[in-house]
C-alpha cells in the first residue's frame, strides 16, 4: 500500500465570521496546497479521524473512539447532510485488524456525524460522497478522556491494518488545535442540558439555530477579546505540529489531559484526531512533512493548521 496524511483544522464559523482578508487568503493558499497534495496522491481510501460535538455521540454510551461501517451526516452549521460514501468492506477489514491487534474498538453500523467529519471532505474533495471513506470517531470533548497513548495505539493499529490492504490510503485528521468553543459540559450542567447530553434528543430546528447562533456570537466575542474562553495558544499549537513533524510520536504519551486542556482549551483534545492520523502513517514506515501552515484565528475559534505528510522515499 501507499499512504499519506493530512491534518486539517475545522470550524463551522468559516464563511460566517471571517478574519481579515490577508489571513483568509493565507488559509486559502494552504488549503489549496493540501488539495493539490491530495489530488497528486489520488487516494482510493480515506481513513477520516474526526470528533463529534454532541450530534452523534452522547453520554448514554460514550466510546473513546468508534469506527463506522456506514455513516450519515446531520447537516449542522450548513454542512452537507446525508450519507457518506463509506467503504463498508474496508471498514470491516480495518475493524477486524484493529481488534486482532488488541485495541478494543467500538464499531458503529450507522454512525451519525457532524461538521467535524463533513468539513474536511467538503474542503478537500468537494463533497461527502466523492471518495471511499472509513470514518473513525475520536472523542475530543466528552470527559473523562483516556490517555493519549491509547489514541496513538488506535492510530498505529489502524495503520498496520491498512498496510495489508492493496490501497492508496490517506489518513486525515480533523480538528484542533488550541481552541475553547462553547461546547456544553456534563459536569455541573442543569438537568435539562444534562438530559440532552446523555440522551441525544435531536434538536428542533429552532434549538439548533439557537445553538449555532451562540457559537457564532462566541466567535465574535473571542475575536473582540471579550471572553473568558481559554485563548488560542500558538506556542502550544506549534509544539504539537513540531512533534508530529519530527515523527517522535511517542512524545505524546507523556501529554496529560489536564495539561492539554490548560494549554489549549476545552477542545484542544481534538488534536487526538491528528495524533491518530500521524500514528497511522508512521505505522506504514517513516514519513516527512511536505507542507505546514498555522495561524491563530479567533474569529473561527481555531488555532488553525493544515499539514500534509508523505511516506519517505526509498524505504
Ligand atoms: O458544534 C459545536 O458546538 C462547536 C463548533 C466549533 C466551533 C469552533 C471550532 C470548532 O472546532 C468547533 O467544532
Ligand atoms: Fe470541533
Amino acid at each position: 500500500m501507499t499512504a499519506a496524511a493530512v491534518g486539517l483544522s475545522h470550524s463551522p464559523l468559516i464563511g460566517r465570521n471571517d478574519p481579515a482578508p490577508d489571513v483568509l487568503a493565507a488559509v486559502e493558499d494552504a488549503v489549496e496546497t493540501a488539495r493539490s497534495f491530495v489530488r497528486a496522491f489520488d487516494p482510493d481510501l480515506v481513513v477520516l479521524y474526526a470528533p463529534d460535538h454532541y450530534n452523534g455521540f452522547f453520554y448514554k454510551e460514550m466510546p473513546p473512539f468508534c469506527l463506522a461501517t456506514e455513516a450519515n451526516a446531520v447537516g449542522d452549521f450548513g454542512s452537507a447532510a446525508g450519507a457518506l460514501s463509506v467503504d463498508t468492506d474496508a471498514a470491516r477489514s480495518l475493524a477486524r485488524g484493529v481488534l486482532d491487534r488488541g485495541v478494543d474498538l467500538t464499531v458503529s453500523a450507522r454512525m451519525t456525524v457532524d461538521h467535524g467529519f463533513v468539513q474536511p471532505l467538503e474542503v478537500l474533495f468537494g463533497g461527502i460522497d466523492k471518495v471511499p471513506v472509513v470514518p473513525v470517531f475520536v472523542n475530543g470533548v466528552a470527559t473523562p478522556l483516556g490517555p493519549v497513548s491509547r489514541i496513538r495505539a488506535l492510530g498505529t493499529a489502524i495503520g498496520e491494518a491498512a498496510a495489508v490492504l492493496d490501497r492508496r490510503v490517506l489518513f486525515l485528521g480533523s480538528g484542533g488545535l488550541s481552541h475553547d468553543p462553547p461546547v456544553p459540559v456534563l459536569d455541573g450542567a442543569p438537568p435539562r442540558v444534562a438530559d440532552a447530553l446523555i440522551e441525544g434528543h435531536p434538536p428542533t430546528p429552532e434549538q439548533r439555530a439557537r445553538g449555532e447562533e451562540r457559537v457564532i456570537q462566541a466567535g465574535r466575542d473571542y475575536a473582540a477579546g471579550s471572553t473568558r474562553m481559554v485563548p488560542i495558544n500558538p506556542a502550544w499549537d506549534n509544539l504539537v505540529l513540531d512533534t508530529l513533524e519530527s515523527g517522535r510520536l511517542t512524545d505524546v504519551d507523556a501529554w496529560t489531559v489536564e495539561w492539554m486542556g490548560a494549554e489549549g482549551g476545552g477542545s484542544a483534545h481534538e488534536v487526538r484526531t491528528w495524533i491518530a492520523a500521524f500514528a497511522s502513517l508512521a505505522a506504514t514506515g517513516s514519513y516527512r512533512t511536505t507542507s505546514r501552515f498555522y495561524a491563530p484565528i479567533p474569529e473561527w475559534i481555531a488555532g488553525f493548521a493544515v499539514t500534509t505528510a508523505e511516506q519517505e522515499p526509498n524505504r
